[in-house]
């Protein structure tokens, strides 16, 4: 009896797309109503990755020329839309909803942490200024990123910030503790001549990359249905070394041979200034 019961946890543990333990096992009892089902693996892309990888290169080619970090000429295969993000250089302003005019200007919306409206959820991330189409890329998942056979346990105890692809690729977005010098020495092992190869001011309170605060957004509940989902996006090998700065994933092993994993929030509807953000900690691939 035993075993069976735990062999049917089991089961239906192996097909969550995502998971945060341990608040998967503590609250997916009281929020069964709110639980994402796909069928298939492809069909959990809400957005192709073309359209996230344009969106990224439009933000962080504003974020390039605005503070010039690592600056200079843009690779001659990336024109159009970037050499017009990189003649509207945005000036730093004095905005109290908006703390990142970059954003405002390349997407069209601000997005920062905040209390979250719910009771005892601690923070949260809402938008804060303009305005999210649905399927736009909101908000980047940060951490350290560890592949299935790699060692995490250390990191892993009472961590709430371990997120769990669907390929058992995990990324530690825990901004604290062991956590954050693990981030930080892969980081500054990574770099490439003048280049760095990721960020790792999501660890502050002032990320560069304003949209890397994703791991701070809330679950949804059977009354605050879902606005955003996570879509797992590998950086293509043309994406620019340049622009890789801004990246706020590492690799936690140098000898990773597979391109970099992020995760991405991408809008499941259009999404209003004031707005909390909240994600579906549980997907089910049937
Ligand atoms: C990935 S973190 C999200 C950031 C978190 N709010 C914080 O301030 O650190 C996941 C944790 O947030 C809290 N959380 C997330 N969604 C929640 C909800 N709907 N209600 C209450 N707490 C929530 C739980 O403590 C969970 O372990």
């Amino acid at each position: 009896m035993l075993r069976a019961t735990l062999e049917a946890f089991l089961n239906k543990w192996k097909s969550y797309r995502h998971r945060f333990v341990p608040w998967v096992v503590l609250n997916l009892s009281k929020n069964e109503k709110t639980l994402r089902h796909v069928r298939e693996r492809w069909e959990d892309k809400l957005v192709p990755d073309e359209e996230v990888t344009r969106s990224l290169l439009k933000l962080f080619t504003v974020l390039l020329r605005s503070y010039g970090a690592n600056g200079g000429e843009l690779p001659a295969v990336h024109t159009g839309f970037l050499k017009q993000a990189a003649s509207e250089e945005w000036q730093p302003g004095e905005d109290p909803d908006c703390g990142h005019g970059a954003m405002l200007q390349s997407l069209g919306f601000c997005i920062d942490r905040k209390p979250s409206t719910l009771p005892f959820a601690g923070t949260g991330v809402f938008v804060t200024k303009g305005f999210v189409p649905k399927g736009a890329t909101v908000a980047m998942y940060p951490g350290t990123v560890y592949q299935a056979y790699e060692p995490i346990l250390l990191q892993s105890i009472r961590n709430p910030f371990v997120f769990r692809c669907i390929d058992g690729v995990l990324i530690d977005g825990n901004d604290r503790g062991i956590s954050k010098m693990v981030f930080k020495s892969c980081s500054g092992r990574d770099r490439v001549g003048p280049f760095m190869m990721s960020d790792t001011s999501w660890l502050t309170a002032n990320p560069q990359n304003p949209l890397a605060v994703g791991q701070y957004v809330n679950n949804c509940s059977n009354e605050r249905p879902a606005n955003v989902c996570y879509q797992e996006y590998d950086v293509p090998d043309r994406f620019p070394i340049r622009l890789r700065q801004y990246l706020p994933n590492v690799n936690y092993s140098l000898d990773t041979h597979r391109p970099l994993r992020c995760v991405v929030l991408v809008s499941l509807r259009d999404i209003t200034a004031g707005e909390e953000l909240f994600s579906n900690y549980y997907t089910i691939v049937h």
